[in-house]
């Protein structure tokens, strides 16, 4: 009988053991994630604590547990694409942009506005008329023909009105920013392959900024646009355009700190062809155009570029308040690049915005796009009368 009272109490006890064993298993799978993240685990006391005693909770190494699985299974945020930017459409652009245009020409436009506003315009108000186009950059030359039409008009058809010569004014300005040139970007893809635009320039003229933002028109415009960041030798310009075409899914193809800067611009183009792309933007670094050994060098890139086809559209990039000195620039350019479009940035920072006649009077090259603030849309295309109303301003 003793045997069998000994045997039950051993069965109570095992059967109590193994309880106690698998209960706070089973408890543990069904905690709640625990907040502290990381690999513990959070675990409650067992309510053995005697009531109203607080407790710390205890921490236990999850991987103390071995056998288990993992009590805290990290969720992976699922997948998400990148939001991309939507860049505004390109049609009426520089209407939106012209208050930014006519405020910083506003000095400009209301200086001859009101010499054109007196009774009589006399041989000073003529002068006090040129002085003002000079003073906006439009260069001596053109403001002799510019005055000497005007003048010529007045006399004949003898305007009296403030409205009559500023609109006399006005075709006269247009007609100086030669409307009839073609200001179309070359950058539809063509014989199989992407078409390719090299942008140029000196030093902080807007260069890698303006890439962006070209990037993000013709993407406006459905197009697929890759990016080639051949300023090796600004590792921040790599980034900046890269960041750039992160925002609206292009594409950047860089190459090594200092490395040949055209040979990363023959493997955009390489990969603008095999992965049917449509346009290969190529930055290039700033480079004064009085270091031969820099312009030597950009002109390599546009040849080892043209082993792939000819380049389609070189732009140079000219900072509209560097005035006079940008034609300089753009000559040396030119001789070594043969440019086809200029891009005047800075515009909304100069009341000298006459600088757009010097430049493709001197250069016979037109202005294709003008830059209107540091925002990724402050890029117009080019439109010689919208232009010159925002230059003259209202008469009113
Ligand atoms: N206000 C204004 N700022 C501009 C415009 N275009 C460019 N910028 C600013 O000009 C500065 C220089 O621009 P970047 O694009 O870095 O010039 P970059 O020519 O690539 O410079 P480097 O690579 O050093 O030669 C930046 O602060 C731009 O935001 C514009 O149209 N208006």
């Amino acid at each position: 009988m003793e045997y069998v009272v000994a045997a039950v109490i051993l069965l109570v006890v095992l059967l109590a053991g193994a309880i106690g064993l698998v209960v706070p298993r089973m408890r543990r799978r069904e905690l709640p994630p625990s907040s502290t993240g990381g690999d513990t685990a959070t675990l409650e006391r067992p309510s053995a604590a005697e009531p109203g005693v607080e407790t710390p909770p205890l921490v236990v190494p999850a991987e103390a547990d071995e056998g288990l699985p993992p009590l805290i299974v990290e969720e992976k945020p699922a997948e998400k694409a990148p939001e991309l930017d939507r860049p505004e459409p390109t049609a009426g652009r520089l209407v939106r942009l012209r208050a930014r245009l006519a405020r910083s020409q506003n000095v400009f436009g209301k200086g001859l506005l009101s010499v054109l506003s007196r009774d009589h315009l006399d041989e000073d108000a003529w002068e006090e008329i040129e002085d003002s186009l000079i003073s906006a950059d439009v260069g001596v030359e053109a403001t002799q023909v510019i005055v000497g039409r005007l003048r010529e008009r007045v006399r004949v058809l003898g305007s009296r009105t403030v409205a009559e010569v500023r609109e006399q004014l006005a075709e006269e300005l247009v007609s100086a920013l030669e409307p009839e040139m073609d200001r179309t970007l070359r950058t539809t893809p063509h014989d199989g392959r992407p078409a390719v635009m090299l942008v140029v320039g000196v030093n902080g003229a807007g260069k890698t900024t303006t890439c962006g933002k070209i990037g993000r028109v013709l993407i406006a415009d459905g197009r697929t646009v890759l990016f080639g960041a051949a300023d090796t030798f600004r590792a921040a310009a790599a980034d900046q355009i890269q960041t750039w075409g992160e925002r609206v899914g292009a594409e950047t193809v860089r190459g090594p700190e200092g490395g040949d800067p055209a040979s990363v611009a023959f493997d955009a183009v390489k990969r603008g062809i095999d992965t049917g792309i449509d346009t290969v933007i190529v930055d290039t670094a700033g480079r004064l155009q009085n270091k031969v050994g820099l312009m030597d060098e950009l002109g390599k890139v546009k040849r080892v570029v043209e082993k792939h086809g000819p380049v389609d559209e070189t732009l140079l990039i000219l900072d509209a308040t560097t005035g006079q000195n940008g034609l300089e620039q753009a000559r040396v350019f030119t001789e070594v690049v043969d440019v086809t479009g200029v891009v005047l940035t800075k515009l909304d920072g100069t009341a000298k915005g006459g600088i757009v006649i010097a430049v493709q009077r001197k250069l016979g090259i037109p202005v294709k796009l003008v830059g209107l603030g540091e925002g990724p849309d402050d890029l117009a295309p080019f439109e010689p009368a919208a232009f010159v109303e925002a230059l003259l301003g209202s008469a009113a």
